[in-house]
């Protein structure tokens, strides 16, 4: 059988470069990877992760997802244009109160997670349309079905790609073509350093003095502890990426993270949309020593299950 071209942005690190590594790794070796970034001096990682792979299944493009040029220029660069699947991952975080972000910062987000991947849709989709083939895979969130509290923005450029994509996977099925949104929770990555330093750098100047010290005291004070129990590896999103990649019959949402859906089951268990806000109100403001406690405990209890599957394995 022939190999699927599969394209994904955002490969210089994280869940965008474990996907295609594993991809290009692939035993049937079922894929031809363009594994893109938009600033090329950070391939380096890739490569090195790559392997023997590099040139082989594993190809790697410039594509900056706020570039029609630099999408366009890579897509032409593909024999016959051909992308069979599509992995839109590029993206961007940003936290704290909206008083101490700038319009131009919010703007960045909106134009790197969702207008990006719409500029890439442009380009991509009406090849797929015409070849009645193809499959959209977006890295999406949890945040894409549920605000989190201080990720204001984020939340809202999520939730534009999956209103986005909901619209747009009515039309695709007409064509035969395959939407799907994986929505991940925590992962860590350099997204989550990222987010982390900049919130921790942020002049709070701007907010009144209880907003500054929820996000500060709160938000920023149980960032790592929320990571470090309920956080996925950027490899377990890959794998979850590729089995829905590889399914016969794909969903249209899928969550990576189980500890994590007890959240965002919330959301539909209320038509009036106040259950989730009255619980993540309550864990933060109410029964903080309750949640970090259980986090804890999340943390000891998978500490325990990996170290007895690291105890079970064979020694190599
Ligand atoms: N980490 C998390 O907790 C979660 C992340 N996600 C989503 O996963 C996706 C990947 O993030 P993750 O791997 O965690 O984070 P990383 O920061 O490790 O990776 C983000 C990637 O996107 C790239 N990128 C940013 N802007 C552009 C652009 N304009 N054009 C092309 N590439 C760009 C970055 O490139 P560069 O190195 O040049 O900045 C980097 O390669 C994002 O869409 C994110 O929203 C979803 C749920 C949770
Ligand atoms: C669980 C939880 C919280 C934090 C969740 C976080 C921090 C999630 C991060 C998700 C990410 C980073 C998704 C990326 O797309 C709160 C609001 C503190 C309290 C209520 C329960």
């Amino acid at each position: 059988m022939a190999k699927r071209n599969v394209l994904i942005t955002g490969c210089s690190s994280g869940i965008g470069l474990a996907l295609a590594v594993k991809m290009a790794k692939d035993e049937q070796k079922r894929f031809k990877v363009y594994a893109t970034m938009r600033n090329l001096a950070k391939k380096e990682a890739l490569e090195e992760a790559a392997g023997r792979r590099l040139g082989k299944t594993l190809e790697i493009k410039q594509l900056d997802v706020c570039d029609e040029q630099s999408i366009k220029t890579c897509v032409n660069s593909i024999p016959d244009r051909r992308i069979d699947v599509l992995v839109s991952n590029a993206g961007m975080g940003l936290i704290g109160p909206i008083e101490c972000q700038t319009i131009d910062e919010m703007k960045t987000v909106m134009d790197t997670n969702f207008f990006g991947l719409v500029r890439l849709l442009k380009e991509i989709l009406p090849d797929m349309k015409r070849r009645k083939s193809g499959h959209i895979v977006i890295i999406s969130s949890v945040m894409g079905i549920q605000g989190i509290l201080f990720n204001d923005v984020y939340a809202a450029s999520k939730f534009a790609v999956e209103g986005f994509c909901e619209s747009l996977a009515i039309q695709a099925l007409k064509f035969k073509l395959q939407l799907s949104l994986i929505e991940p929770g925590p992962v860590i990555t350099e997204f989550e350093r990222k987010v982390f330093e900049d919130g921790m750098k942020m002049d709070l100047s701007a907010a009144d003095e209880e907003t500054a010290e929820m996000f500060t005291n709160i938000y920023l004070k149980n960032y790592k502890q929320i990571f470090q129990s309920l956080g996925q590896s950027a490899e377990d999103v890959a794998e979850h990426t590729v089995k829905i990649i590889l399914a016969e019959n794909p969903p249209f949402r899928h969550q990576t993270n189980t500890l994590y859906t007890p959240m965002t089951t919330l959301k539909y268990a209320d038509p009036n949309g106040d259950l989730p806000i009255d619980i993540f109100y309550k864990m933060v403001f109410h029964h903080d020593k309750i949640f970090s406690a259980s986090l804890n405990f999340i943390k000891l209890l998978r500490w325990r299950s990996r170290k007895s599957f690291d105890l079970g394995k064979p020694s190599q």
